[in-house]
């Protein structure tokens, strides 16, 4: 008799060490009541990804001790299952400094913690910090569950083939993974491929347990899966939310076989917008805020993440301010109160001609002989700014800013104006996906928050940052499919400006649109943390020094 293995995909809050070990409790006595025999959670479970340098803290440690101990003195009376438990470890005393802990999965069984393993690979590129914490360990770990002979290893280890080989080696005939591996498009089918070639290495099966949930600028998507030993799927569990994946693992004839259900990949667009609204929800949630408000403009971005925030939040925790100025159209604040009617939010209007004037009327005395230039466009950008910070001083509620990566890239925003705010939802959706999400989510309603929510004219009619009368964005910026294109080109792969050039863009476009990238990285220094959706956002994925004299 084979064992059946429960996968907790669970959605753990970093630092909340009592609450977590509660969860994982639960899902224990769920898991043994269906009648698993193996509880397998993710990884760093205990504490939550990434705590970052709260590994530096031995009272930090200590806590993910205790929590470890919580759990197995509650989970001793649950006969026959194994819980294989990712936390973090203290490190011997005489562990080099600033190498605090162990990356860890501990067997609990019976009460007790009957095996150890250590994390033997250890990231640290994209957004990982792991060398900064952890010490890796050596040595392949094999657990006996039920007859099955189960290899641990943890994330990473399974992205090179020595880890699995050598479990294999040391007799294991399943593979398990515990991992926290964030999310990019298309990041769940890349998973998949890395863990079948290890399958392919080793022919065996393998189980991939994984963290769903948002923590400051990533997403943990779930999809937790399990691969036959023929590479096939075995099992998946959705993506985004919670879940106990279990699955019946069999011996047929000499081969080990896994039954369980497989939940279909979903499209990139799905998959984009279940990020967001996973990102911003979580967000706004595990920091404790009653809710959000923007403002919304009658333009396509904050349209956008007002969708997305209807949808994390629910309308009621929603509001959405229009401040038109003197530059503002009739169709915008007439699409505005469109869409939020439409999406049954709290709307109010609040014009800035007046506190626009009176800055101008302040300034006037120093400006003399000067024409009006960005100075005056920054300052409705700041007003507004001002406006929606005092809102969320009185009432509590987040603010979100709505500032794309194709702007975030250019610098084509405002300190202190739209930059100003909690945080930056849509920082890493490059504007050509602004407009495809948004066609996206006018053709789908995954939240039931209703169909339609963006009003056609808004995806259709021009970009324009309406600071000054008849702007464009494309006035100062080239289209944003060249634009975006640069960018992924130079930002997201690395490409240097002649092979840029040489796969026939522009020089003027790609000279234009990387020295912007170059001059506004100090504005990119005070944004605000935003979620991250491909392979490289401006977050802790995008280290430039400000002061740099190098751009090719
Ligand atoms: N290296 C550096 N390190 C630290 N600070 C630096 C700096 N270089 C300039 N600065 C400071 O930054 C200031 C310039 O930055 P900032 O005040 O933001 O203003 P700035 O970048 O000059 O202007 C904002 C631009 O964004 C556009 N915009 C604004 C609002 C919304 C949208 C939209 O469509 O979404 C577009 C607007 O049309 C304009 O082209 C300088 O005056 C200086 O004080
Ligand atoms: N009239 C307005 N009322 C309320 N908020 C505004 C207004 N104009 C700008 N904002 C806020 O400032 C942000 C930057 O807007 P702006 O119109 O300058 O450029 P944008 O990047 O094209 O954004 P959008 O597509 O939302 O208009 C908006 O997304 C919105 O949150
Ligand atoms: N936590 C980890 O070890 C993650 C690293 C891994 N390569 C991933 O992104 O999936």
């Amino acid at each position: 008799m084979m064992p059946s293995i429960c996968i907790a995909q669970l959605n753990f809050v970093v630092g909340d060490m009592p609450g977590n070990a509660q969860k994982i409790i639960a899902a224990a006595r769920t898991a043994h009541a269906a009648g698993a025999q193996l509880l397998l959670t993710p990884e760093l479970a205990i504490c939550g990804y990434a705590a970052e340098d709260l590994f530096l803290r031995p009272a930090f440690l200590d806590a993910c001790d205790d929590a470890v101990k919580t759990v197995a003195r509650e989970t001793a009376g649950l006969q026959g299952l194994a819980i294989v438990l990712g936390h973090p470890q203290k490190c011997r005393p005489d562990a080099p400094a600033f190498s605090t802990c162990h990356n860890v999965a501990s067997v609990l069984r019976h009460g007790h913690i009957e095996q150890t393993y250590i994390k033997r690979e250890l990231p640290n590129y994209q957004v990982f910090d792991e060398r900064r914490y952890f010490v890796p360990g050596s040595a392949p770990c094999v657990v006996e569950v039920a007859g099955l002979r189960v290899g641990l290893l943890i994330c990473e280890d399974a992205w090179y083939p020595t880890p699995a080989r050598e479990a294999a080696a040391a007799g294991a005939q399943l593979l398990a993974v515990l991992n926290a591996s964030p999310f990019h498009l298309g990041k769940s089918a890349e998973r998949e491929q890395i863990m079948r070639a290890r399958v392919a290495e080793t022919g065996l099966p393998l189980v991939y347990a994984h963290l769903v949930g948002g923590q400051d600028e990533v997403v943990f998507e779930g999809r937790s899966f399990a691969l036959q030993a023929d590479g096939s799927v075995a099992a998946r569990a959705p993506g985004f939310k919670e879940n106990l994946l279990f699955m019946q693992v069999q011996q047929a004839q000499a081969a080990i076989k896994i039954d369980a259900p497989i939940t279909p990949l979903a499209s990139p667009e799905a998959d984009l917008w279940d990020a967001l609204v996973l990102g911003v929800r979580d967000y706004v949630g595990k920091n404790g805020f009653p809710g959000a408000v923007l403002g919304l403009s009658g333009g396509i971005d904050s349209a956008l993440v007002l969708a997305i925030a209807v949808d994390a939040l629910g309308a009621d925790k929603v509001r959405a301010v229009m401040m038109p100025s003197p530059y503002t159209a009739d169709i915008s604040w007439l699409d505005a109160r469109d869409m939020a009617a439409r999406l049954g939010v709290r709307y109010d209007e609040i014009p800035i001609a007046a506190q626009f004037e009176a800055f101008k009327a302040a300034l006037a005395p120093q400006f003399v002989g000067l024409r009006e230039d960005t100075t005056e466009e920054n300052l409705q950008a700041r007003i507004r700014g001002t406006l929606l910070m005092a809102l969320s001083n009185k009432f509590g509620a987040i603010v979100l800013t709505t500032g794309n990566k194709s702007e975030l890239a250019t610098g084509y925003c405002t300190l202190y104006g739209d930059m100003a705010g909690g945080f930056a939802v849509i920082k890493d959706v490059a504007k050509t996906r602004v407009f495809a999400l948004a066609r996206w989510r006018n053709a789908n309603d995954p939240y039931g928050s209703g169909a339609s929510p963006i009003p056609e004219r808004i995806i259709t009619r021009p970009p324009s940052a309406e600071l000054r009368p008849d702007q464009k964005d494309q006035d100062s910026l080239p289209p944003y499919e060249v634009l975006d294109a640069i960018v992924e080109r130079y930002m997201e792969n690395d490409e240097s400006i002649e092979s840029i050039v040489a796969a026939g863009f522009a020089r003027a476009d790609v000279d234009l649109v990387t020295r912007l990238l170059k001059l506004n990285e100090y504005k990119r220094r005070q944004a605000p943390v935003g979620i991250r959706v491909t392979r490289r956002a401006f977050g802790k994925d995008w280290r430039y020094p400000i002061t740099n004299r190098f751009r090719a």
